[in-house]
């Protein structure tokens, strides 16, 4: 390795003699003995935070496991599941416990869950260094836990770690020690998150979930097209706004947008009922459960199916504009207001002629269907306005840029929220922008980089570039043909909502394939292709693990929408240094409920690939520590020959 004097010089300032350089080094190349950490993937939340949160908290078994290996049969079944919903949910089941105990019993319990708990602690820690477990310990206990911990490898100062658990429980701390100590495990236990893509649409929390990702220790984020409509509308993309404000109102979740992002909707609203007032919007019922039902008057629903009418004209005419613009993205097919006779209330499409469902379009000039009302203008522009002005939103969609990409390779694997578009033979297919061809890495690469560039350029404009990423053909975060946004909402053959799959959703089966992908992003065919997307409908016998294990399908299934056709709760993946291990989820009731019956909604789980066990040195964060040394080698060298001075 060929290393600059200058680029010396820096590293020296970090480690100034040769004790220091040396004492580096050994450390470094103990971490590479270590154990590889436990990586947790999940996917298409959509809006699920609680389903996601339970998830997140029971590691997809991850703990439950944990508890058995430092256990074995020394606890009954009963007092494991107690013991883990108290990791899960330490504050809310120790209110529960409470009580149940009178105070002295309950300081008993106290106890011997810290115990259990230090006991974990300390199995889990096995794998780090003792610098990160210090790190990863919750400060106010930091040095009682260190001295515990230690409690349990040796045993002549029991009376002494006694009186520290006695103290701490007697001096009300012992649930704020439990509670502490259940997070640290978690961390302990999960080194690191993915996020498959499509936290945003259909449910009714996707700020919640990223709050929660904010908080998290150690995540990144692979874009999905429902996430990148959130990114667009906050960078001033109107196309996106609108998709984004329609999804909304489509499934009762104005509040979103209204009360949690902070943008209001009045103007529409106002705007909605001035032009729609007359309408049965009976396309554009919101979907709404039956409990949820009983919640509104019909006015109310009525009101939302108004502004969700209104919106989607506004989107049909705003992609116009880009589709004519853009003539290269080869979206003729979705502009389908010049399409309609306003006589005979039919649209045709591909030469085929349809009755609409309705044809009330008092919005829509025949002469020039997909010119903006002043008024929509003034609308969907106080909108983007009030969108760009979201603290809330800004805070989100930084997460996005910091920790999320288009793709992302990590240890080995390539994890992709919708897919790479190819041809029938597997050719990598080109799309044209600004008079270049994009097609392979290169393709998602372009995406990946023009979206940054977007964020960090200032100007808040239209750009046919998140239209094309939600619904064009070569979107790897789409890929399908036409979405069906128009024919959904106005057509009743359902043959006109098919939207086709790209070929690559039917090559991933192949082997083959799949390592020609993995390859042409560098990565060798042990690795795995991980994607969201595609709702994996089990009960039509689809198997989620696909091409002798090369393609895995986690779509988390968790959009209560989706449950009748999945019939689960969805799938998470876990890679711990023995081997990748897919979890199938029973569909998720209640937090409650969960905290009560301390059910940990895992149905099976099945290992998709077993492996001798694999260090921190077979990782890339390993690879990286590797090239560190090598660097502090040529720096020791440097400093025995006196070529760099040693500072003291
Ligand atoms: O079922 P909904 O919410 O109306 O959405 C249907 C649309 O969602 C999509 O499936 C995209 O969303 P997903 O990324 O969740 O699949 C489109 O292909 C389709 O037109
Ligand atoms: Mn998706």
């Amino acid at each position: 390795m060929k290393i600059s004097k200058e680029h010396l010089e820096l590293l020296a300032e970090n480690f100034q003699s040769i004790d220091e350089t040396t004492k580096e080094i050994i450390n470094l190349e103990a971490i590479l003995t270590l154990p590889k950490g436990t990586e947790h993937f999940l996917s298409d939340i959509h809006g699920e935070y609680e389903a996601f949160d339970h998830i997140l908290r029971n590691g997809s078994g991850i703990i439950k496991e944990k508890l058995k290996e430092v256990f074995g049969n020394r606890l009954p079944r009963k007092d494991l599941n107690l013991l883990a919903t108290i990791i899960y949910y330490p504050e809310e089941k120790l209110n529960l416990i409470r009580k149940e105990y009178d105070a002295c019993d309950y300081k008993e319990f106290q106890k011997i869950t810290l115990l259990r708990l230090l006991e974990v602690t300390q199995v889990a820690a096995r794998k780090f260094t003792r610098s990160k477990v210090r790190k990863i310990l919750p400060t106010d206990f930091k040095y009682i836990i260190d001295e515990l911990l230690y409690k349990m490898q040796s045993s002549d100062k029991n009376d002494y770690y006694d009186k520290i658990l006695e103290n701490i429980i007697e001096l009300g701390a012992g649930e704020k020690f439990i509670i502490e100590l259940s997070l640290s495990i978690h961390k302990l236990t999960i080194d690191h998150l993915h996020i498959v893509g499509d936290i945003y649409d259909r449910g009714p929390f996707p700020d919640k979930i990223m709050d929660r990702l904010l908080d998290y220790h150690s995540v990144d984020i692979q874009w999905g097209n429902h996430d990148m409509l959130w990114v667009g509308a906050y960078l001033g993309d109107r196309i996106s706004l609108a998709n984004v404000i329609r999804i909304c109102a489509r499934y009762d979740n104005l509040d979103i947008i209204e009360d949690r992002y902070g943008i209001p909707i009045r103007n529409l609203l106002n705007f909605s009922e001035k032009y729609y007032k007359g309408d049965h919007c009976k396309e554009f019922l919101p979907k709404i459960s039956k409990d949820d039902e009983l919640k509104y008057s019909e006015h109310e629903i009525m009101q939302i199916a108004r502004m969700h009418k209104a919106m989607a004209i506004i989107q049909f005419k705003l992609e116009k504009q880009i589709i004519d613009k853009h003539p290269e993205f080869d979206m003729e097919s979705r502009a389908l207001l010049d399409k309609i006779d306003f006589e005979k209330e039919t649209v045709k499409i591909y030469g085929k002629e349809y009755p609409l469902t309705s044809c009330n379009f008092p919005t829509v000039d025949k002469e020039n269907p997909y010119l903006l009302t002043d008024e929509e203008e003034k609308i969907i522009n106080k909108l983007k306005e009030s969108f760009i002005a979201s603290e809330k939103l800004k805070k989100h969609v930084e997460l996005f840029i910091n920790k999320g990409a288009m793709y992302c390779c990590y240890n080995g694997n390539l994890l992709l929220h919708g897919c790479m578009p190819v041809d029938e033979d597997g050719n990598f297919q080109e799309f044209s922008y600004g008079g270049k061809k994009y097609a392979g890495k290169k393709l998602l690469d372009f995406f990946d980089k023009k979206i940054r560039s977007i964020f960090y350029c200032g100007c808040r404009e239209d750009n046919g570039l998140f239209f094309y990423l939600w619904q064009g053909r070569y979107s790897p975060l789409f890929g399908k043909c036409d979405m069906t946004t128009f024919e959904r909402y106005f057509i009743e053959d359902k043959s006109t909502h098919e939207e086709v799959k790209n070929a690559y959703y039917k090559l991933r089966d192949n082997e083959e394939f799949c390592i020609k992908l993995l390859n042409e992003f560098g990565l060798t065919s042990e690795g795995h292709i991980i994607n969201g997307h595609t709702p994996v409908k089990e009960t039509k016998g689809e198997n989620p693990i696909k091409a002798n294990g090369r393609t895995i399908v986690i779509d988390g299934g968790m959009s209560r929408a989706y449950h009748k056709t999945t019939g689960h709760g969805g799938y998470t993946l876990t890679y711990n240094s023995y081997g990748l291990q897919i979890m199938s989820h029973d569909i998720f009731q209640s937090k409650e409920e969960s905290i009560k019956n301390e059910t940990d909604i895992i149905s099976t789980k099945r290992v998709v690939d077993k492996l001798c066990r694999k260090k921190v040195a077979d990782t890339d964060s390993g690879a990286r520590i590797k090239k560190q040394i090598e660097l502090l080698k040529i720096l020791l060298e440097e400093y025995r020959q006196g070529a760099i001075c040693e500072r003291y």
